[in-house]
Parts: C-alpha cells; structure tokens; sequence
C-alpha cells in the first residue's frame, strides 16, 4: 500500500547572523548549512495494518509523512503509494490518503461543520448522492450529527478531530496517515479517538499509519511499530519483540501464604544475579518475593517452577515493562 525506499530529505538554511538586525541580516546570509531531516528510510506498510510511526522530537516523523503525502519532495529516494508517486502522479496519490495534523484542522474555523462537507465535496467533486452515502458511513462511526452545526471554532477538541477524521475519509480513501491525532486531548477523548480509530481499521479496512508522543495511542492501536532517530530507522517490528530486544525485565511477584525460605545459593547473591535460575532478586518482602527475568531467555513456567519450591505460593503477578520505559531506552 504504502512504500519508502531510500527516503531522504535535506533542507538548506541559513546560518544565524548575531548583532543589529539580525533576522534581515540572517535572511540575506550567503553562508548556508544543511540538515538532514530523513535518512535513507525504507519501509513498508501492507495495505489493512495499524502501523505506529514514532521517534523523539526533531527526529523526522512530521517531514517523513509531508513526503508521503507529496507536501515535501524527497532530497533522494522516493515514496509509493499503492504504486503512485505523490511528486508525479499527487492527484492519484490524494485520492489513496486521508491526511490529519492534529496541531492543525483542515476544517472551516468560522463555519458550521456541516459546511465543510459541502466544500471538501465539492473539492473532490463528489455528487451530493456520493457525499450523503459517505457521510451516512461516517456518522456510524464518528458519531458528528451531534454537533452538526456548531461552529468548528466552538468545539471541543475531541469533537474536532472527529470532525478531522471525517473530512480526511471524505474521499474513501484507503488509507490514512495521522500527525499527533490524539496531541493536547483528556483522558476521555483520547480514549473516544482511539475507539474510532481501531474501528476504521478493523471494520472499515483502512490501513492507517499513526504518529504519536502517546505511548498508550502505540500499545492500544498498533500491531507494529517503526521507530526512528536523527532521521534514521533504528527499529521496524512488532511492539512483543521490541520488549525483549530492549530486554528489560519483566518482574513476577509470588506471594507466599507463609514464611518462604530461599535457598543458599540465591541468597548469597543478596539480590543480585542468580545465573542458574534465569532470574534475579528484585525486592524482598515480609511473604513477598519478587525477581526480575528477561523472557527471551527465561520461561516464566520455569522460573515459577523454582519460586514455588521456596514456600506454600498463594499468588501470582506478571508485571511486563513498561512500553514508556522502552521507548526511552531506545531513544
Ligand atoms: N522547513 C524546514 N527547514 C529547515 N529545517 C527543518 C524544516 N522542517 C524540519 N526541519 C528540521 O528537520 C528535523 C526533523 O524535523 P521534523 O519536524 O520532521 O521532526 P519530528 O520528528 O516531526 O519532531 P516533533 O516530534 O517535534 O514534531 C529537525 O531538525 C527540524 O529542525
């Protein structure tokens, strides 16, 4: 569906003149220097995938998707979409991409929501019979009627990405690419977002690629995630292998239903490593004992195994680490 071979994208500035007037002093500068935003990225996204796009700031996500969408010509490399370039053949690829900043709306500000139908249907020159039926599909999962006509300026965030998200499915598009949908929203509307979201794609078929800050948005949404940094990919795969690739801990916690004894050699290590075993101490309690291993190369079978031979176990928690942890491991 959508394809990155050897993207890169270099952008020319001028160097920052200091003294009296700067920014015109700035502007006319000769002296020039060049930074590269986008690296020779590859990647692929199958059409039906929930892709999460992610990286820190400034690494490159927000110039990668103005490429994919044709707002940005690649310095090298080039982008398919479904076998079109958008620097070629833009209208084409425009039909195949929905397309949604969430820092910005592509909706009339001053209108009532409704209007902007009626405009973007006209853009894409849509019969009133067409844009109806695709509206009709819409409500069913965006639920707008509510706030029909209100004003894009009155409403509230969530509803305005709702709003968003059906001016970029207008057109049917078969895929979606979306720039921090869920940035600046509460708890509940990120949640709200999320739920259309994961409907888009798995009833409606869209393939979507997700950028996002919201660790939460990648876990809930997404079944791979492609991660990059200084405008290089330096992971593409699925969130499971990225934990144990990164291979932080995962900590299981055994209550015991009384005392607990452990056995000399793990105890020599007084926390420490118990090589053996494939697990280390973490923290110890009173009639709790909890050890860390890494499950790519401990079973959590086996550890337990050993664990149950300390005491009577009463129960049993399975803590995995955090996505948030990982990503700033990688970063
Ligand atoms: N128009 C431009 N002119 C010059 N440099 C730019 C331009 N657009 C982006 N850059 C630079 O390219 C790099 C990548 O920026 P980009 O906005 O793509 O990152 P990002 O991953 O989207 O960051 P964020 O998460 O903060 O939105 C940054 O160093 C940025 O300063």
């Amino acid at each position: 569906m959508l394809e990155a071979i050897g993207l890169e994208k270099t952008f020319v500035t001028s160097v920052p003149r200091a003294g009296r007037f700067k920014a015109v002093r700035t502007l006319f500068s000769r002296e020039k220097r060049a930074v590269t935003a986008v690296k020779a990225l590859d990647f692929r996204v199958a059409p039906g995938e929930f892709v999460g796009f992610i990286g820190p700031n400034g690494a490159g996500k927000s110039t990668t998707i103005k490429m994919l969408c044709g707002i940005l010509h690649p310095s090298a490399g080039e982008v398919r979409v479904a076998g079109h370039s958008p620097q070629r053949d833009r209208r084409k690829v425009v039909r195949k991409i929905g397309v949604v900043f969430g820092q910005r709306t592509q909706l009339w500000w001053d209108l009532p929501l409704k209007d902007s139908f009626d405009i973007l249907a006209a853009m894409f020159r849509l019969s009133p019979a067409e844009k109806e039926r695709q509206l009709v599909r819409l409500e069913e999962v965006l639920r707008l009627r509510e706030f029909w006509d209100t004003p894009v300026r009155k409403l509230s965030l969530g509803q305005r990405m709702r709003g968003d998200l059906a001016a970029a499915l207008l057109h049917d598009p078969e895929m979606l690419v979306l720039d921090e949908p869920t940035i600046g929203m509460d708890v509940t509307a990120k949640r709200q977002i999320r739920t259309h979201l994961k409907l888009l794609n798995e009833a409606y078929g869209k393939t979507i690629l997700l950028t996002t800050h919201d660790m939460d948005d990648i876990e809930q949404l997404c079944q791979r995630v492609i991660v990059i940094s200084r405008g290089e990919r330096i992971y593409d795969g699925e969130i499971g292998q990225l934990r144990e690739r990164i291979g932080l801990p995962t900590v299981i916690r055994v209550a015991y239903r009384g005392d607990y004894r452990i056995p000399a050699g793990a105890e020599a290590g007084g926390g420490a490593d118990v090589p053996d075993g494939g697990f280390r101490i973490v923290e110890r309690r009173e009639r709790e004992v909890a050890v860390g291993c890494n499950r790519s190369e401990t079973g959590v079978m086996d550890v337990l195994r050993q664990l149950s031979q300390w005491g009577e176990v009463d129960d049993v928690r399975v803590e995995e680490p955090d996505f948030e942890d990982i990503i700033h491991r990688i970063y």
